[in-house]
Order: C-alpha cells, then sequence, then structure tokens
C-alpha cells in the first residue's frame, strides 16, 4: 500500500527513505523540493542519505493520494498544518510521527487529529528512533498506536522498521511528549556537572513523573513502559545526537544554544507544567526545567529544590 510522508524534516526524509528502500511506494511532500529534486537527497536537514530511485517528490498537496499518511511536521506547527488542510485529508488514516503537546491548546497530536480532522483516523508512530539511525537502515522499533492498529502495523513494518502496534494513544503520545522534557533534565544535569548519578536519577523520577502524568490523562499503566516511553526515554537522555538532551548540555555548560533546531521539549516541557498544575499533579522535574529554561532559577537551586523535597515512599 502507498504511503505519504508530509514534511520534508529529519524525520520525515529519513522514514520516507526508509520504506521507499523497502519497496513501499512514497511521496514525499514538502513546501519545497526544488533542491530535493535536483540533488536526490535531503541536504539540509539529512546531508548524506540519497533517495532511493522510486521515491516521489512532491510540493503540492493535491498528488497526495495515499490512504496512509504521514505527518512529519513539528508539534507547534501541527495545529495550523491540520486547520489549513483538512479538507485533503478526508477517508485518510493520518499517523502522527510528531512529538509533543501543543502549547496553546493542550492538545496531542491524536487530540488535534480528531478534532481538526474528524473525516480522518488518528495514529501514531513513537519510539526509540534518530532520523540519522532509520536513514542508515540501522534496526529500529517503533510503536504504532490506534483504535485499530493491526492494518497499519503490517503496511508500515518494512526493512530496518519494526512496529509494535498499541490501541493506547494517550500513553503512547504522553510517552514520546515527555521523554523529550526529562532529556533536557538530564541534559542540564551533565552540563552542570552534577553527574551520571544525578542523571540516572532524574531518568528514574522522571519516568515515574511520565506515568502519573499519563495515567491521570486516561493512558492504561503499563503503555509507557514500552518503547514509547521507557525506550525512547533511555535513547534520548543518553545520547548527544539527541536534540532536546542536546539543547540541556549546552545550558547546563552556558553555553550559546543553537539558532533553527527543532527543540521539542522547549514548549511541551511549559505545555505539561500548565496541565499539570490544573490537574493537581506533582512534576517537579518538569516544573524545574521551565523554570530553568525562563531563567528564574538556576541548575544549581533546581539541584537544591529537588534535594529539599518532603521525602517520600518510591
Ligand atoms: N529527527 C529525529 O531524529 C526524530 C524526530 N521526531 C519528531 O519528528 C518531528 C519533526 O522533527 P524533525 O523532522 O527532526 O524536524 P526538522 O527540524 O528536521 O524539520 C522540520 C521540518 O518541518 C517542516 N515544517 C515546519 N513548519 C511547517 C509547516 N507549517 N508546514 C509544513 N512543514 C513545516 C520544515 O519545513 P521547511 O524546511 O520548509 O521549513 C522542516 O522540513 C518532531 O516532532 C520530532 O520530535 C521523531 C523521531 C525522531
Ligand atoms: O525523538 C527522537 C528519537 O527517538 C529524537 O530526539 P530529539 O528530537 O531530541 O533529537
Amino acid at each position: 500500500m502507498s504511503v505519504a510522508v508530509l514534511g520534508a524534516g529529519a524525520f520525515g526524509t529519513s522514514l520516507a527513505i526508509a520504506l521507499s528502500r523497502a519497496g513501499v511506494p512514497v511521496t514525499l511532500w514538502a513546501r519545497d523540493t526544488r533542491d530535493m529534486a535536483r540533488t536526490r537527497e535531503n541536504t539540509l536537514r539529512l546531508p548524506g542519505y540519497g533517495f532511493p530511485d522510486d521515491l516521489t517528490l512532491t510540493d503540492d498537496l493535491s498528488d497526495v493520494t495515499a490512504k496512509i499518511v504521514l505527518l512529519a511536521v513539528p508539534m507547534q506547527k501541527l495545529r495550523a498544518f491540520l486547520t489549513d488542510n483538512a479538507a485533503q485529508f478526508t477517508g485518510r488514516t493520518l499517523v502522527a510521527t510528531c512529538k509533543g503537546i501543543d502549547l496553546e491548546t493542550g492538545e496531542s497530536p491524536a487530540d488535534l487529529i480528531a478534532r481538526l480532522c474528524p473525516e480522518a483516523t488518528p495514529a501514531l508512530l513513537s519510539g526509540p528512533s534518530f532520523a540519522v539511525d532509520v536513514a542508515a537502515g540501522l534496526p529500529t522499533a517503533l510503536t504504532l498506536a490506534a483504535r485499530d492498529p493491526e492494518p497499519l502495523q503490517h503496511a508500515l513494518t518494512a526493512g530496518n522498521l519494526r512496529l509494535y502496534r498499541a490501541t493506547d494513544m494517550v500513553g503512547v503520545g504522553v510517552g514520546g511528549a515527555m521523554k523529550n522534557v526529562i532529556a533536557i533534565a538530564c541534559g542540564l544535569a551533565i552540563g552542570a556537572g552534577l553527574g551520571e548519578s544525578a542523571r540516572a536519577a532524574l531518568m528514574t523520577r522522571g519516568f515515574a513523573e511520565m506515568n502519573r502524568f499519563a495515567i491521570a490523562r486516561g493512558a492504561e499503566p503499563d503503555t509507557l513502559q514500552g518503547l514509547s516511553g521507557f525506550g525512547d526515554l533511555t535513547l534520548t537522555c543518553t545520547s548527544e545526537k539527541s536534540r532536546n538532551f542536546a539543547f540541556g548540555l549546552s545550558l547546563g555548560r552556558g553555553e550559546a544554544q543553537p539558532e533553527g533546531v527543532t527543540i521539542e521539549g522547549q514548549a511541551t516541557a511549559k505545555a505539561v507544567s500548565i496541565a499539570a498544575e490544573k490537574a493537581g499533579i506533582d512534576m517537579p522535574i518538569t516544573n524545574m526545567v521551565v523554570a530553568v529554561m525562563s531563567g528564574r532559577i538556576t541548575i544549581h537551586e533546581a539541584r537544591e529544590l529537588l534535594l529539599a523535597r518532603p521525602l517520600k515512599e518510591e
């Protein structure tokens, strides 16, 4: 079955390459395809990975006829993108690959699809998967969440991509969104010299925070133990290839921040903090990330505040 990928950032491009290389007919849509059409490579976002000959490019959404549509635009652009293009998506399955929570509305990608494109079927693809690994053909396991995930699991398991299925879109969405926030916290800790034991503590207590938030939003208790929760948390909190971890690292070291890089955890930390406060959910690490990013407190003040919290049972 043919597949369209909308958004030619690093991840959308890598998925399009991996699926096309595995023999799936793929159309990759981007706002501007001129350079990619000439070089048969995404030199801006994913340099070094040539396109398979059969991969089709377009800058015209009306060319996209595939029933399965992977959405690979950044989270904070998704709401406007769906609003502008809802009419194109009637009868399609929209598989969001972005990770985060919309800052203005507090909605997840699946919530946005359900509200803005009611004639489409929402799904999520999430889990530990650096674009460069996917594009390089390295083995990658992901979670595909949908109300009826099995047909999609079969359609999108190809080549180096192995998909597990789930029906808990709330849990899978929260796992992918929140692992980026905890990765920023871990980057801050390592960058500020707080040590690897502190990172392990942040990962573990951050995982507890992710579970609390997910369950309060209606997730199943076990979902975050899977690829989109524990799996992606492990990858992102331990690798400098993660833009969220690298952002925290440079902030922790007091270095200049890179411009124009997609760092989903920044807006998502704020969105989670706001939603958690409204719902009365205790999210100390997320709140510290927000406070440090805004400059309200230093990393060392955050460390003191976390160490001084009331003692509790694990
Ligand atoms: N990179 C990775 O390893 C992974 C990323 N993800 C997730 O995928 C999502 C996208 O990330 P990634 O591909 O890395 O992002 P990039 O920063 O590489 O690229 C973002 C892309 O989004 C496009 N875009 C931005 N705004 C719009 C818009 N309004 N309409 C259409 N296209 C738009 C940009 O197009 P233009 O060039 O025209 O500006 C650009 O191609 C994120 O949520 C991320 O968390 C998930 C797993 C792995
Ligand atoms: O989600 C990712 C890997 O699964 C990519 O993480 P970053 O956005 O932090 O680079």
